[in-house]
C-alpha cells in the first residue's frame, strides 16, 4: 500500500483542493442559503468532503448520512448495495448530497431518485471531483456543484479509496497503471 501512494500521480494538492472547495461553498451558498437544507453525506467516500465543506457554509443546516456502495473496494462498479438510510425525514426538505466522486453517475442518480421517493422537495448534489469520460449514466450528466475535474484514471485520496485504503491520502491521486492493471 505504501508503493501505491509512492507510484501514484498527485493531481491536486490539499491547498488546491481547499481553494476548490471554497469556490464550491460560495456557489452552494448562493443557491441554498435560505433553504434550511439537509446535507446527506454519501458514505464512505463523502466523509472527507463533508468535513471540509460544512464549516465553509455559513447558514443553518442539518447533517445526516446515507450509505450506498457500488464498488465495494473493487476498481470497477457493479450493482448498488443499500446499507444505511438517513434517520432524518426527507419530507419537504431541500437535500444536498455530498460525495467524493461523480464517475459514471449511477450512485448519485439512484440516491437522488430515492430521496425524491422519500418526499424531498429538491435534491442537489455536490462532488469533490468529476471524472471526465463519455460513460455517464443517461439520468444525470453531472452534479449540481463540482469542485474539481480529473482525467479518466482510478483516483484515490480525500475520501476515495484504493481497495479500502488511502481515503486519507493527502491529495487527489491517480493510481499507477501497475496498480490498476491497465
Ligand atoms: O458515479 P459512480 O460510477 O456510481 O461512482 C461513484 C461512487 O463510487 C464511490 O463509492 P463506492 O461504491 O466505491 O463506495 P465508498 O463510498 O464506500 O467508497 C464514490 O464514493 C461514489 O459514491
Ligand atoms: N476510489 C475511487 N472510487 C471510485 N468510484 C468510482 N470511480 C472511482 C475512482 O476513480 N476511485
Amino acid at each position: 500500500m505504501l508503493d501505491v501512494l509512492k507510484q501514484a500521480e498527485c493531481l491536486y494538492s490539499p491547498k488546491q483542493i481547499d481553494a476548490a472547495i471554497d469556490a464550491m461553498a460560495e456557489k452552494i451558498s448562493s443557491v441554498m442559503a435560505d433553504k434550511l437544507p439537509l446535507l446527506l453525506c454519501v458514505m464512505n467516500g463523502g466523509i472527507i468532503l463533508t468535513g471540509h465543506l460544512a464549516p465553509k457554509l455559513s447558514f443553518p443546516l442539518h447533517i445526516d448520512y446515507i450509505h450506498a456502495t457500488r464498488y465495494r473496494e473493487q476498481l470497477t462498479g457493479s450493482d448498488l448495495h443499500w446499507r444505511v438510510s438517513p434517520a432524518t425525514s426527507l419530507q419537504g426538505r431541500a437535500v444536498l448530497l455530498l460525495d467524493d466522486i461523480f464517475d459514471e453517475g449511477e450512485t448519485l442518480a439512484a440516491i437522488r431518485r430515492w430521496c425524491l421517493e422519500q418526499g424531498a422537495a429538491d435534491v442537489y448534489s455536490a462532488v469533490l471531483v468529476d471524472k471526465q469520460h463519455d460513460r455517464k449514466t443517461a439520468d444525470i450528466k453531472q452534479a449540481d456543484f463540482t469542485a474539481l475535474y480529473a482525467e479518466d484514471k482510478y483516483l484515490f485520496g480525500y475520501g476515495m479509496d484504493y481497495k479500502g485504503f488511502w481515503r486519507n491520502a493527502p491529495g487527489i491521486f491517480a493510481a499507477s497503471d501497475a496498480h490498476t492493471g491497465s
